[in-house]
């Protein structure tokens, strides 16, 4: 990587939400009739969800040109299925209880990274709420074999090391016989994701009260995703590393992201932030301060503010995000590992980290197998000489095309 010449001045459009795409693709699917997904993200995650409702049942037609998918949905399972979802979280933790609606019985399974991933209060939730559960493996983990029909109710769940758990029961809710009535058993982390699944529920016709929602049916439609608001935050944390502008069109001020809020943690380490209805936009001028702040509810972000913490004048305290270790890699670990090899003070907590600001030297970072490690720590290049991003392929994730976007902040 080279650091920039100068600052920056840019507008961006990151692909399509990731979260977005995957829960559309689930509703469209569980609805019959055919769905148009417009704006929607072509990558390893979506191409895991698209895979696994097409074992579920649905007929999926992608146009990456056009960035559509058209989804037939309403079908069901060809007996036997077996769903690879790959090292995605949504895809797995969404498809479960939606194939433990059919009598038939279907395998999830994944990546040794998605193997060594929590599942514990999905399946839990699940048998619940009547659907038989099958652990192939370790208890708790992937592979996983379930069938159904599940007839809902009421079920305790625990939201205290994802929320993904939730938002999988509650999209496979209405077609359960009694619906789906979630109490949770402790505090509820990326609390925003679960108002973007029922936000994409009312978008396909069904209304969740609270966290109930009552039996019904999804109702197929066209459906605009918006851009990735966490593959957003790179571009907003470039301009606060760099100095200069940058905006990101296609996430307004009425976003169901709440990884939006990212900017709001910029304009506390004082960078200024402007909103609009179709856009947001970070501008710096340089002379970033560090902040104490809780990103339970953003924590996709907590590596990208680390970055940004580097070149601030203070240090920054992350807390409420213990819960990341359990994510494509243990995020605390890795990240504070790497900005100490790059000669970066940076401490473990047992509910985050702590960056004291410093010069890094020049390194070649490990990434872990973890998007996000490669695509935060990258911003670290746009300052210092001598950055290198190991596998820098992982960002496939989520984000193919991410190097070739950060390059046009250069010109
Ligand atoms: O529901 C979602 O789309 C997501 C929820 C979050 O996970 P957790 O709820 O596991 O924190 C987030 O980290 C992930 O990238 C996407
Ligand atoms: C945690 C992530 O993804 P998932 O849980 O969907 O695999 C992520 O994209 O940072």
């Amino acid at each position: 990587m080279h650091p920039l010449a100068r600052t920056v001045d840019a507008v961006v459009r990151p692909p399509g939400s990731k979260s977005i795409t995957n829960r559309a693709l689930l509703c469209a699917a569980l609805a019959p009739g055919t769905s148009t997904l417009a704006g929607a993200l072509f990558a390893d995650d979506t191409h895991a969800m698209v895979d696994a409702v097409t074992a579920l049942g649905a007929t999926v037609t992608a146009s990456p040109e056009s960035r559509t998918m058209t989804v037939r949905g309403g079908g069901a399972p060809v007996s036997g299925a077996v769903i690879d979802a790959r090292q995605s979280g949504t895809t797995s933790r969404f498809v479960l209880p939606a194939a433990a609606l059919f009598d038939t019985r279907t395998v999830v399974d994944g990546t040794s990274q998605l193997r060594a991933r929590p599942f514990a209060p999905v399946l839990d939730g699940l048998r619940q709420a009547g659907g038989r559960v099958e652990e192939l493996g370790e208890p708790g983990f992937l592979p996983v074999a379930v069938s159904g029909p599940s007839r809902g109710g009421k079920v305790h769940v625990s939201g205290a090391i994802s929320s993904q758990f939730l938002s999988g029961l509650l999209m496979a809710g209405p077609l359960m016989r009694d619906g789906i009535d979630v109490s949770l058993t402790s505090a509820l982390v990326s609390v925003p994701y679960v108002e973007m699944t029922k936000a994409v529920m009312a978008a396909f016709g069904v209304t969740v009260h609270g966290l109930s929602v009552s039996p019904g049916s999804y109702h197929a439609r066209t459906y605009h995703i918006e851009p990735d608001a966490s593959a957003a935050s790179y571009f907003l944390g470039a301009a606060a590393i760099a100095g200069g502008r940058v905006t990101v069109t296609g996430l307004g001020t009425g976003s169901v992201q709440g990884d939006t809020r990212f900017a709001d943690a910029l304009q506390r380490m004082g960078a200024s932030v402007t909103r609009t209805a179709d856009s947001l936009t970070v501008s710096s001028t340089g002379g970033l301060r560090g902040i104490d702040i809780d990103m339970a509810d953003i924590s996709d972000t907590a590596q990208t503010l680390a970055a940004v913490a580097v070149f601030a004048d203070s240090p920054t305290r992350v807390r409420g995000i213990g819960f990341i270790r359990g994510k494509e890699t243990n995020r605390v670990a890795a990240m504070v590992t790497e900005l100490q090899r790059a000669g970066i003070d940076a401490v473990e907590d047992e509910d985050g980290f702590t960056i004291t600001p410093g010069t890094p030297r020049p390194t070649a970072f490990e990434t872990y197998e973890d998007h996000r490690m490669a695509m935060s720590l990258s911003l670290i290049g746009l300052r210092t000489p001598g950055i290198e991003i190991l596998d820098p392929g992982c960002v496939s994730k989520t984000y193919p095309d991410f190097f070739a976007d950060l390059d046009t902040l250069a010109s």
